[in-house]
């Protein structure tokens, strides 16, 4: 895919991508940062509280924060040279998994999308066909994938995880895992799959938060073990939608928890505990807080797909809450367009 270009269209970041949301796993915290003053002012207290006490652990936050906030200004050229190299070099274990194919879905998923494609189809004829978890917090779960699928796709995502391939991180709160695009699975599996199958789901589902207009998405592996991330902190997603999938393999505890949708009070919140079943999928909005309890033991592969749609991002990004500041990205970027006529300006990163 041409740099800044899916399907035709070009796909931006928001630059807050660069100041919001850094994560100091240390202390379970995410900040915003432009420098130490600002950093002192508005977080000295609770770092405190979480045991950020002498000017040493302060100075260790500071640089933290200063090469997290490098690695993501040369991320973009980064993931496009990593990329470069994967489509080059790399050599699957299993190239059957890369294309879509319908025998890789669980039938009641087919029956639900083709259900959900018929002209008369709404909420309730959908709701026959997958399982309500929570209406009130619209989280849904269903059989995506057939276990000879995710059994493939397992043996294909270890083979790249142990290879000498160069490899970036899933995500800001996640450093074990994959991401589809570099691996080169995002046009021939991921889109198709959003495409067809997911969104006539979606567009029942969650019609007041894009689920009918989504048009790109960022999907990544999660991988979880005891020598390697064990638990996630709660947090909502960069996505209007997420699908989260259980790929297995074999392990014990590591539930997903989520609370409340982010708008609503936190002293209203409530909790629901969800095991992971391999091969079944929990839908929900990626604005719904959630988080993953520790493993206790094994190793648990989770495909996550933050599915996007630009008109409503386009408007307020879900990350810093403002109308997005756009800057230059690869593939989707985060998910945000420019319109024709559209007013904005476009900012260019400084890779630096
Ligand atoms: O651990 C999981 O399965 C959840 C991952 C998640 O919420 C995320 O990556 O956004
Ligand atoms: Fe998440």
């Amino acid at each position: 895919m041409a740099a800044s270009e899916a399907a035709g269209r070009r796909f931006f970041r928001c630059a807050c991508y660069c100041t919001e949301n850094l994560f100091l796993s240390r202390y379970r915290l995410h900040v915003r940062f432009v420098g130490e003053q600002q950093l002192r002012q508005d977080y000295a207290q609770i770092l405190e509280s979480r045991g950020c006490v002498t000017p040493e652990d302060f100075k260790e936050v500071l640089s933290e924060l200063e090469l997290e906030v490098q690695r993501r200004k040369q991320m973009i050229q980064k993931a496009e040279e990593r990329k470069a190299i994967i489509a080059q070099l790399y050599k699957p274990v299993q190239p059957r998994v890369y294309t879509l194919r319908e025998p890789f879905l669980a039938p009641e998923f087919v029956a639900a999308a083709k259900y959900s494609l018929t002209p008369n189809a709404n909420l309730s004829g959908l709701l026959r066909y997958i399982e309500v978890i929570s209406d009130e917090k619209k989280i849904y779960r269903l059989q995506i994938f057939t276990k000879d699928y995710c059994r493939m796709l397992l043996q294909e995502l270890e083979h790249f995880e142990q290879s000498d391939m160069p490899k970036g991180r899933p995500n800001t709160m996640n450093n074990h895992g994959v991401l589809l695009h570099e691996l080169g699975l995002d046009e021939p599996l991921v889109t198709p799959l959003r495409e067809q199958y997911l969104q006539p789901l979606t567009a029942l589902l969650y019609p007041d938060y894009g689920g009918g207009r989504l048009d790109s998405h960022r999907a990544f592996v999660v991988k979880y073990s005891l020598d390697g991330d064990v638990d996630l902190s709660y947090h909502y997603d960069n996505a209007e939608i997420t699908l989260n999938i259980s790929l297995g393999r074999q392990f014990a505890e590591g539930n997903l928890v989520f609370g409340d949708y982010y708008e609503v009070p936190k002293d209203e919140m409530s909790y629901l505990e969800l095991p992971n079943l391999p091969t079944y999928g929990v839908l929900h909005r990626g604005g719904q807080l959630h988080g993953a309890l520790p493993l206790e033991s094994g190793e648990r592969w989770n495909l996550i797909i933050w599915m996007r749609a630009s008109v409503i991002r386009n408007l307020m990004c879900p990350m810093c809450k403002k109308p997005p500041q756009l800057v230059e990205d690869e593939g989707y970027g985060d998910g945000f367009t420019l319109e024709e006529g559209d007013p904005q300006t476009v900012g260019l990163c400084t890779l630096t």
